[in-house]
């Protein structure tokens, strides 16, 4: 518990000092709860005094003891309110501040760092695990350290009345502290499990809901719900498991308490009875019998939660220590855009190379189609020139320069991609192709959108440019959404353009209407194309023949076609396809 207590103030960086100060202020306050029932046993004591004719009590004494209680009182709430000032939106700032890093820190990280972590796991990590400490750490802080603060500020109060009576307290709050490590180590078992829950829970919710439409053509809503239905289902019985796992050792905390608060009661009056302590203080120890252990009380549920917090706080940290694969590099400004791979050997995972010591120079301004069965490795090639993965073996440069020296937004500034799958945001039309370039005027942005084939059917739209997009862009068709990142693609203008061509969703209208914006795009830059269309793979400078990560065949077309090989079973079945004749 104190390990995390640790990490939690530890986390708070540059605020701890606000924590540090909230300690001193719970001490003042727990000593300005404690003054008013001090106050009131002396009191009791001098008017039994009084009575007795021991002492004579003036009214100035009187109007001196109410201001003393009043002013107690209040001195309780003001220290309780600055503590509160000093402590309790720590935890919001430390983690908007941190939400803000990990987006910074999500953008550096190389690709392959989403395909080992589940899409659930980071999101829950910057949303409900956030939200875990944020909502939690600091009242933790408060329930635990505060709590114990006060307990013991307390314990020291009673020792300057009976010391018995201190040890008894003492030794309850010992007790209590026992058993409430127990309960931690229990937690520490359990934590883990509980956080994998939460996840398999969030990355069911978020597949069921991508896969919705998949479910729906297929009819098949009984199957995916039933995934979502099992992490639900399997979350509830973690969380009861890890419920009654606690109950005893929470028992036994309670016991622990409520034994030394009838212990107190109980060596108060036995003192009291032999004439060691008079009677208001033994009235006094039995009100500091109620109250002493009110914090330290609840903080069986924090040990708990302070275990979350430790195994969420590792997620963090986890993601927080990725490495980026910006680590080396620079901000270059290029001036040269051909593309070279150096014996390029690269694999997803530790199992098998889908680039096998691949190397070709793309020279500036020229075409290379890329082609190859299903799986070769052509998008991977792709991937590899942005940077979006670092080779493992061999090098990438563009324009002269290793991919890993120059940092990723350099870079991507250089380049423009138009993939298969197409995301838009939800957003304007407007603002989906101006994330090409945002500075571009809404006549920058009307222009390439006509030059992309798109202007007529945005324009067709009830709001035109200012249609929102559904979630992901499906409010478009297929051909529509691709014309629209070629509209973007070709707002940014960058030299470099590296393109999926897409045949398969596209009716042969929209597919026209997309070589035409191709065309357009493609003038003047330096080109990697997936390509499927005979005719860009006829026109291309260069054609690099993909199968099972190796280059087989490389050349042009009528040198390639000449040529036994895959080139020219590819072709043939293109051509079919296409209905062309040789
Ligand atoms: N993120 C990934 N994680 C693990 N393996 C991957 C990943 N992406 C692709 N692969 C694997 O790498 C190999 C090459 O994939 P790649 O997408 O480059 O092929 P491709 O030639 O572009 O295929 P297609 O024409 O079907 O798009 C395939 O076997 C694929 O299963």
């Amino acid at each position: 518990m104190l390990k995390s207590l640790g990490r939690i103030v530890k986390w708070s960086g540059d605020r701890r000092k606000r924590l540090y100060l909230g300690f001193v202020y719970s001490f003042f306050h727990t000593i300005f709860t404690a003054l008013p029932i001090m106050g009131a046993a002396h009191g009791l004591n001098l008017i039994l005094a009084d009575h007795r004719g021991e002492a004579e009590l003036s009214s100035w004494w009187v109007g001196g003891m109410a201001v003393f209680m009043v002013a107690a009182v209040a001195g309780r709430f003001w220290f309780a309110y600055l503590r509160a000032v000093a402590q309790e939106s720590v935890g919001y700032e430390v983690t908007a501040e941190q939400r803000i890093r990990i987006g910074g820190i999500l953008k550096q990280v190389p690709l392959g760092f989403f395909d080992k972590k589940n899409a659930g796991e980071i999101a829950s990590a910057v949303t409900t695990d956030l939200s875990f400490i944020e909502m939690l750490g600091m009242k933790m802080i408060d329930v635990v350290v505060n709590g114990y603060i006060s307990a013991l500020t307390l314990v020291i109060c009673l020792a300057f009345y009976s010391l018995p009576v201190a040890l008894v307290a003492l030794a309850g709050i010992l007790l209590s502290a026992l058993f409430l490590k127990l309960l931690g180590l229990q937690s520490r078992k359990n934590a883990p499990v509980h956080q994998q829950a939460q996840d398999n829970m969030v990355s069911a919710a978020i597949e069921y809901i991508r896969g919705m439409p998949t479910v729906k053509a297929f009819k098949q809503d009984g199957v995916s719900r039933e995934g979502v239905r099992r992490a639900f289902q399997m979350s509830k019985e973690i969380n009861i498991k890890i419920e009654k796992n606690y109950v005893p050792y929470n028992t036994l905390h309670q016991f622990a308490l409520k034994a030394a608060s009838v212990g107190i009661v109980a060596v108060s009056a036995l003192l009291a009875a032999r004439g060691v302590m008079d009677l208001p203080t033994m009235l006094m120890m039995s009100i500091f019998s109620f109250v002493i252990f009110g914090h330290v009380e609840s903080v069986n549920n924090a040990a708990h939660v302070l275990e979350v917090i430790d195994v969420t706080l590792d997620k963090l940290e986890d993601i927080e220590q990725a490495e980026g694969s910006d680590r080396n590099s620079r901000d270059l400004a290029l001036s040269a855009y051909d593309i070279s791979f150096r014996e390029v050997s690269f694999a997803y995972d530790d199992q098998r190379d889908v680039l096998k010591d691949i190397s070709f120079v793309i020279p500036q301004n020229t075409t290379t189609a890329i082609v190859g069965p299903s799986g070769s490795g052509k998008s991977t090639i792709c991937r590899l020139i942005a940077k979006f993965y670092p080779a493992d073996r061999g090098s990438v440069s563009v324009g002269g320069i290793d991919v890993s020296e120059i940092h990723g937004d350099s870079l991507l500034q250089h380049i423009s991609m138009v993939f298969q799958k197409v995301y838009l945001f939800q957003d304007t039309i407007l603002n989906n192709i101006r994330f090409g370039r945002p500075e571009a005027s809404f006549e920058e942005v009307e222009e390439a959108a006509k030059k992309a084939c798109c202007h007529e059917f945005i324009m067709a739209l009830p709001s035109g440019y200012e249609t929102v997009i559904g979630d992901g862009g499906s409010t478009l068709s297929g051909g529509e959404k691709q014309r629209i990142s070629i509209a973007r693609a070709m707002l940014k203008d960058a030299p470099i353009v590296i393109l999926d061509e897409a045949t398969a969703s596209v009716d042969p209208e929209n597919e026209q209407a997309i070589q035409q914006a191709i065309s357009a795009l493609v003038h003047g830059k330096t080109i990697v194309i997936i390509a499927h269309r005979l005719a860009t793979i006829r026109n291309a400078d260069q054609i690099l023949v993909l199968d099972e990560g190796r280059i087989v065949q490389r050349g042009k077309h009528e040198e390639l076609i000449t040529q036994e090989g895959i080139y020219r079973r590819f072709m043939a079945i293109r051509q079919t396809a296409e209905g062309w004749e040789m």
